[in-house]
């Protein structure tokens, strides 16, 4: 291992003699530097560029908190899929997509209400009629974006109503600044991007593809969402990291708004850093991990 991704920014950085920078692996020359291996002690910190230099093959990214703005989740997204959810279930309720969207919804409702879940009503069966079916889904799909559920049935819904406003250029990906840059700066030094997002693979594609920076899929080299499990889940990183082929799970860097993440990312062996961002929710005290404001900062 490099660096000691947990360490918060204001503790001391633990090192390992063996540290090879990223620029140092990959044969290149950093632009402050020869291209002789650095000290250890610089590639802690380089002061001329205030980058930290990193080992890591892989960067997976959480999306809301991380990539994008809370707000364009919580204010532009969420009520995009609640204001057009019965329109979307009535127009589309023959088609496979919606009629695997409502199976899923069926058995999470039928465990929501076994649960005692607030919000949950039952679901009539199909033979109640269209209109009966779409009312109870509409109500269940409400009280499950009120309750910002990470589930996967709601999810793969909300993919696919966000799919028609992406397509009528009603929505367009949100980003923070750093972002279009960096992910440009990793893939050219050949690191490998990924995403992790509570959001569908199809609702990932969608806002990355289209944005005000244009197409930023083309920088990334996969999708991951709540089909490999829970975001709080230390399963779920196993299960990317296995997927990713890396010779080490420390290989992979998780960057994350959410410390309940990032510690199920660490008991997976990877490297995990907390996003600071405007609007993001207060941090426990003592988290122990490192945070940053911006990409560039890594
Ligand atoms: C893929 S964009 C929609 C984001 C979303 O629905 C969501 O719940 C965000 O969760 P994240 O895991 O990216 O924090
Ligand atoms: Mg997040």
């Amino acid at each position: 291992m490099g660096l000691d991704w947990s360490t918060p920014s204001h503790g001391p950085i633990q090192q390992d003699r063996g540290a090879i920078s990223a620029p140092v692996k990959a044969g290149l020359k950093d632009s402050n530097h020869n291209s002789e291996p650095l000290p250890v002690s610089s590639l802690v910190h380089d002061t001329v560029s205030s980058n930290i230099y990193f080992d890591m093959r892989c960067i997976l990214l959480d999306i809301e908190g991380t990539t994008t703005p809370i707000t364009f989740v919580a204010d532009v997204l969420f009520p995009y899929a609640r204001d057009n959810v019965g329109k979307h279930l009535s127009a589309t309720y023959d088609t496979e997509d919606t009629q695997e969207d409502i199976k899923l919804l069926r058995s999470q409702v039928e465990d929501d209400l076994a649960q005692g879940i607030d919000g949950a009503v039952s679901i009539p069966p199909n033979d109640a009629g269209k209109d009966a079916v779409i009312a109870a889904l509409v109500a269940n799909v409400e009280a499950m974006i009120r309750a910002d559920r990470k589930i996967t049935a709601l999810k793969q819904l909300q993919g696919h109503i966000w799919r028609t406003g992406f397509q009528n250029n009603e929505l367009k990906g949100e980003f923070y600044n750093d972002v279009p840059e960096a992910l440009q700066s990793w893939h050219s030094l050949g690191i490998k991007i990924y995403i992790y997002s509570s959001g569908s693979r199809l609702a990932q594609r969608l806002i990355f593809g289209n944005t005000k920076s244009g197409d930023l899929r083309k920088y990334l080299s996969g999708f991951f969402d709540t089909n490999v499990g829970n975001k709080r889940e230390t399963s779920s990183y196993i299960q990317i990291s296995e997927s990713l082929g890396v010779d080490n799970p420390s290989e992979i860097l998780f960057l994350t708004d959410v410390v309940q993440e990032a510690v199920a990312a660490k008991a997976a062996g990877l490297k995990a850093m907390i996003s600071v961002r405007p609007g993001n929710a207060p941090l426990p005290e003592n988290h122990g991990f490192k945070t940053i404001n911006s990409f560039l900062e890594i």
